[in-house]
């Protein structure tokens, strides 16, 4: 990954609360492990963004060293790393989930 890309992921992740590396949009995902994740956040509330991967080739491939994490989607939360739709769906069923966007002070959508 290069710097300027690092770069680029570093102030998408800080500029957002809860930020949704996923391919495709909300309204459109473009892959099922996607709209899981979206899914997850709706049922949450909470407010949040997404960036679409397919869009952009040098995120969609320098978000996995960002994280150390091979596959897409992923999540962010207050510049934190957090999973893919495994592991949010883990801690949504397990109320990991909505607990920690709570204690971050995540806003509610609306
Ligand atoms: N079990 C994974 C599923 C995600 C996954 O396998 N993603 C693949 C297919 S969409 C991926 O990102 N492959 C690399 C790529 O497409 O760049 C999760 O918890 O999120
Ligand atoms: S795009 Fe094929 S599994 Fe995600």
């Amino acid at each position: 990954m290069t710097e300027a890309v690092e770069t680029r992921i570093a102030q998408i992740v800080r500029s957002h609360d809860v930020v949704l590396f996923m391919k495709g949009t909300p309204l459109f995902p473009q892959c099922g492990f996607s709209s899981k994740a979206i899914a997850i956040l709706e049922h949450l509330g909470v407010d949040y963004d997404s960036v679409d991967v397919l869009q952009d080739q040098e995120i969609r491939q320098g978000i996995k060293s960002f994280s150390d994490w091979p596959t897409i989607p992923q999540l962010y939360v207050k510049g934190e790393f957090v999973g893919g739709s495994d592991i949010m769906m883990e801690m949504y069923e397990a109320g990991e989930l909505q607990a920690m966007m709570d204690e971050q002070g995540v806003a509610k959508a609306g």
